[in-house]
C-alpha cells in the first residue's frame, strides 16, 4: 500500500456553485457526517435535494476510501466513534468485554436465577452515567422491569458506593437515581407500546444511554401457548427490531436479560426463547454459579471482542471480577 494521502472533509470545490454554497452553509463537510446521516438527517441541516444528498455519499465515499486499500481496523475506525462502550467500572470485566458493554445492537446476558444479572444491570444504569472519559455514556437509563418489582433498596445500597476509587467527584452521581426511568411491563403488547410510543417521547426529552429488559423471557415464556408458537416468533422479531431501531437511531446501549433452559440433547445451558430471539442479538454474555464458591463470567459471543471469561463476586458494592 502506498502512503495515504486521506482527508476527514470533502473537497467542495468539486460541487456546483449552488451546492457548494449549502455544504457551507449546513457546515457539513465532514465524510463520517455525510455517510453516518441517512438523507432525512442530511435534509434538516440543509435545503439538499436527493440528487445532492446521492452526491455528497458519493463523494464522501471516495475522499474517504480513494482506490487504495483500506484494512477491516481502519473501516471500523470510522464507527469507533459512534459505537462506545459502558464501562462497568470494575477492570477485569471492562477488560474481557473491551471496554464495556457496546452501545451497538442488543446485549443478551443470560444466567440461572441468583447468578447476578440483576446486579449487573443496577451497575449499568449507574455507570451510563459516568462521564465520557471514565467510560460512561453522561447519560440516564430507561430499566424496564417485567417480572419483579424495581430493586430500590438494592440501587440506593449501591449508589452511595459509586463510582469506585472515588475515580472523579462523587458529587456528580449525585441524582444518579432520577436519571434512571423505571417502568413496569405486564405483557408483549405494552411491552411493545412502550417500545414504540412512550420511548421515542421520552428520549426527546432526556439523554439516555442505555436501555434494560430485564427481562424479555419472561413476557415470551408465559403470555404463549405452545399452539401460539408462530405468534410469538413475530412478536419476538418485532420487539427485536424495535430495540436495533432505538439503539442505532439513539446510539445507546440495549441490555436483555434472558433466562437459561437445558438442553436434553447436547446436556447444555442454553439462553431461553430459542432460535429466533438468538438471531437478533448482537453480544451474548453469559453468568453461572460454577459452583458454590465461584461465579463466572463469559463472553459467548461478540462481533469484535474475543470469547473468554472470568470469576467475579457480588459483594455489598457490586459486581468484582476476579
Ligand atoms: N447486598 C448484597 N451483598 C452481597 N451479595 C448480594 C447482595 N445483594 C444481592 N446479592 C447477591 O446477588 C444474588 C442475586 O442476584 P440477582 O438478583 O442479580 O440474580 P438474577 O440473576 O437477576 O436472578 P433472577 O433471574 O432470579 O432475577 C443473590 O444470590 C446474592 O448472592
Amino acid at each position: 500500500m502506498g502512503s495515504r494521502n486521506r482527508t476527514d472533509e470533502i473537497d467542495v470545490s468539486q460541487l456546483d456553485e449552488r451546492l457548494e454554497r449549502e455544504v457551507e452553509k449546513a457546515g457539513v463537510k465532514n465524510c463520517c457526517k455525510i455517510l453516518l446521516s441517512d438523507p432525512s438527517e442530511l435534509r434538516k441541516l440543509g435545503n439538499f435535494t436527493e440528487d445532492d444528498i446521492e452526491l455528497l455519499k458519493r463523494l464522501a465515499s471516495s475522499t474517504v476510501l480513494h482506490s487504495e486499500f483500506v484494512t477491516a481496523n481502519e473501516t471500523t475506525s470510522v464507527y469507533a466513534a459512534r459505537w462506545k462502550r459502558i464501562s462497568l467500572d470494575c477492570p477485569v470485566i471492562n477488560t474481557l468485554l473491551g471496554g464495556g458493554i457496546p452501545s451497538r445492537g442488543i446485549t443478551e446476558l443470560y444466567g440461572s436465577s441468583g447468578a447476578g444479572k440483576t446486579q449487573i444491570c443496577l451497575q449499568l444504569a449507574i455507570t451510563v452515567q459516568y462521564p465520557e472519559e471514565h467510560g460512561g455514556l453522561a447519560s440516564g437509563c430507561v430499566y424496564i422491569c417485567t417480572e419483579d418489582r424495581f430493586p430500590t433498596k438494592r440501587l440506593q445500597q449501591l449508589l452511595p458506593l459509586f463510582p469506585r476509587n472515588r475515580i472523579f467527584d462523587p458529587k456528580k452521581l449525585e441524582k444518579a437515581a432520577d436519571r434512571i426511568f423505571v417502568d413496569h411491563i405486564p405483557d408483549v403488547e405494552s411491552l411493545n407500546e412502550c417500545l414504540s410510543k412512550r420511548l421515542p417521547v421520552l428520549l426527546r426529552n432526556h439523554k439516555i444511554g442505555l436501555i434494560i429488559l430485564d427481562s424479555i423471557a419472561a413476557l415470551f415464556r408465559s403470555d404463549y401457548t405452545n399452539r401460539q408458537m408462530v405468534q410469538r416468533a413475530k412478536d419476538l422479531r418485532t420487539v427485536g427490531s424495535l430495540l436495533h431501531k432505538l439503539s442505532s437511531t439513539n446510539n445507546m446501549a440495549v441490555v436483555c436479560v434472558n433466562q437459561v433452559t437445558d438442553s436434553l440433547d447436547t446436556n447444555q445451558t442454553l439462553p431461553a426463547l430459542g432460535l429466533v430471539w438468538a438471531n437478533m442479538v448482537t453480544t451474548k454474555l453469559q453468568v453461572k454459579i460454577a459452583n458454590p464458591n465461584g461465579r463466572q463470567f463469559l463472553v459467548v459471543s461478540s462481533p469484535d471482542v474475543p470469547t473468554g471469561s472470568c470469576g467475579y463476586q457480588i459483594t455489598q458494592g457490586g459486581i468484582e471480577g476476579l
